[in-house]
C-alpha cells in the first residue's frame, strides 16, 4: 500500500523509455539501455534529468529519452540503426576513401614512422590493427618489423581484398585479417600494441574511437600501447574573408542587381553546419590556436565521449575580421621504448596537409575585432543520442576590447550539428 507520500512522488514522477544505451561516467550519472523504461523525478537542467531505472538513482542526457504517449516502446521506423553501419561500412567497402587515406601522405607516412622507430621493439609482439582498411598499417609491420602476429580487423568488404594484398605481398604468415567489427570478433590472444587511424573530422566525428575503447579493454593486455596514445583538438578564432564573400557577400550586387533578401537564406544553408575541408592560411589566424581538449587513450572512457568541453581564452593578435573558429587536431604516438622520440600527425596548418584538412565555424555575423581584444569561452562537443556517429559542436563565446569598459563585451554562442 502507498503511503500518500509515495503517491505524491509517483505523481511528480514521469516515465520516460531509453531510445539509445547510454554509458554513464562518473558516479552519479545512470547507465542504460535501449528501450529501458526510467522514472524521472527531476529535471533539474534542460540536458540532465535526475531519474531511476531499477531502484538506482543519477543523472541521464535528457536527449536519450522519449517519452511515448501509448505507453508501449514505439520503434522509430527511421531510428533502425544508430550506428548507420550499413552506409558506414558499404562506404568503406569501396576504393574511393582507402584511396583519399592512401594518397594522404603526411598521415599514411606519419603511421609508417611510427612502425620504422619503433621496429627493434615490435620483434615478438602482438598487434592488432583495428579497422585495417587495406592493411596499409599492418603491411608496415610486416615489412618493416618482426611482430609475432598483427590482428588485422576489417568489418567492411574491403577486408576481403586485404587478405589478397596480405598474400600479395607475402605478410601471410605475420599478418591474419579477421573481418568483422572489432566489438564481435574473437582474438585468440590478448594483444601488446592496439594501432588503429580512428580519427575523423575535428577530431570525433564518426565516432570510431568508441569501437577502439571498447577494443581496448577487451583485448589489449595490461601495460599494452595504444597508437595513437593521445590526441587534442585544437581551435583558433579566424577570418574566413574569401569563404564570406563567396557565399555571403556574393549576394550584394550580382551583375548589378540586389539579392541581399537571399542573405539569410544564405546564411541559413551555408553557415549552419560547419565546413569540413576548410584549408585555413596560417594568416587567417587572429591568435595563437590553443587545444581545447585532450585524449589520453588509456584512460578515456566510452561515457566520457557523451560530452567533451573545453575553454579557450584567446588574445586578438591583429585587427581583422573575425568570421569563425578553426578546429583541427594532432595525435602522438608513444615510443615502446621508455625515452623513446613520438611520433606527431599534426593536422593544423602549420603541418604538411592532410585529407581532413581544418573545420571551419562560421558565426552568423562577422565582428571587427582589434587587436589586444580577447575572445573566451567554451567549446562543448555532446554526442547526438540518437544517431551514434553525429555530435553537435557548441561554442558560446565572449569578445571583450582591451580598452572598452567590461559592459561593452560581445557574447555570443552557436551550435553547430555534424550533421543530424
Ligand atoms: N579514420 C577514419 N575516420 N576512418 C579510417 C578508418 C576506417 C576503417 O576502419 C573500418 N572500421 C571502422 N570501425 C570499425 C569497427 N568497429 N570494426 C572494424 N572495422 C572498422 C572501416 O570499415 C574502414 O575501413
Amino acid at each position: 500500500m502507498q503511503t500518500e507520500k509515495e503517491d505524491e512522488d509517483d505523481a511528480s514522477c514521469e516515465e520516460y523509455v531509453a531510445r539509445s544505451d547510454f554509458t554513464g561516467s562518473g558516479t552519479d550519472q545512470l547507465s542504460f539501455s535501449r528501450g529501458d523504461r526510467l522514472l524521472v523525478h527531476a529535471k533539474p537542467s534542460s540536458e540532465w534529468w535526475w531519474a531511476e531505472l531499477q531502484g538506482v538513482i543519477g543523472y541521464v542526457p535528457a536527449g536519450y529519452l522519449s517519452q511515448d504517449a501509448a505507453g508501449e516502446e514505439e520503434e522509430d521506423p527511421s531510428i533502425e540503426d544508430p550506428w548507420q553501419d550499413e552506409e558506414y561500412f558499404g562506404n568503406y567497402g569501396t576504393l574511393r576513401l582507402h584511396l583519399e587515406m592512401l594518397s594522404d601522405k603526411s598521415r599514411t607516412e606519419a603511421y609508417r614512422q611510427v612502425i620504422l622507430r619503433n621496429s627493434a621493439s615490435l620483434s615478438s609482439k602482438r598487434v592488432m590493427d583495428l579497422g585495417c582498411g587495406t592493411g596499409i598499417i599492418s603491411l608496415f609491420c610486416a615489412q618493416l618489423a618482426r611482430p609475432s602476429m598483427v590482428y588485422a580487423v576489417e568489418a567492411s568488404s574491403m577486408a576481403e581484398y586485404t587478405r589478397q594484398l596480405v598474400k600479395q605481398n607475402g605478410c601471410d604468415e605475420v599478418v591474419t585479417v579477421l573481418q568483422g567489427r572489432a566489438e564481435e570478433i574473437e582474438l585468440p590472444e590478448q594483444v601488446d600494441v592496439l594501432v588503429s587511424e580512428w580519427m575523423g573530422n575535428c577530431l570525433l566525428f564518426e565516432f570510431m574511437v568508441e569501437s577502439v575503447l571498447l577494443a581496448r579493454d577487451r583485448w589489449l593486455r595490461d601495460g599494452g600501447t595504444m597508437w595513437p596514445s593521445s590526441a587534442a583538438l585544437t581551435l583558433v578564432p579566424c577570418q574566413a574573408d574569401s569563404y564570406y564573400a563567396e557565399k555571403m557577400a556574393f549576394w550584394e550586387r550580382p551583375y548589378g542587381l540586389d539579392f541581399t533578401p537571399l542573405q539569410p537564406l544564405a546564411q541559413q544553408e551555408f553557415f549552419t553546419k560547419p565546413k569540413f575541408s576548410h584549408i585555413i592560411d596560417p594568416c587567417d589566424c587572429l591568435a595563437a590556436p590553443c587545444d581545447v581538449i585532450s585524449l589520453d587513450m588509456y584512460t578515456l572512457q566510452v561515457g566520457d565521449l557523451e560530452q567533451m568541453k573545453g575553454q579557450f581564452h584567446f588574445c586578438v593578435e591583429k585587427s581583422a575580421v573575425f568570421h569563425g573558429f578553426t578546429a583541427w587536431f594532432t595525435v602522438c604516438f608513444k615510443s615502446l621504448e621508455a625515452g623513446g622520440a613520438t611520433v606527431e600527425l599534426n593536422t593544423g596548418p602549420n603541418s604538411g596537409p592532410t585529407h581532413w584538412k581544418q573545420t571551419l565555424f562560421m558565426l552568423d555575423r562577422p565582428v571587427s575585432v582589434c587587436a589586444g581584444d580577447s575572445i573566451s569561452g567554451t567549446i562543448v562537443l555532446q554526442r547526438n543520442p540518437v544517431w551514434r556517429r553525429h555530435m553537435t559542436v557548441t561554442l558560446h563565446w565572449t569578445i571583450k576590447g582591451s580598452t572598452d569598459n567590461p559592459d561593452n563585451a560581445q557574447a555570443g554562442t552557436k551550435s553547430f550539428p555534424m550533421w543530424r
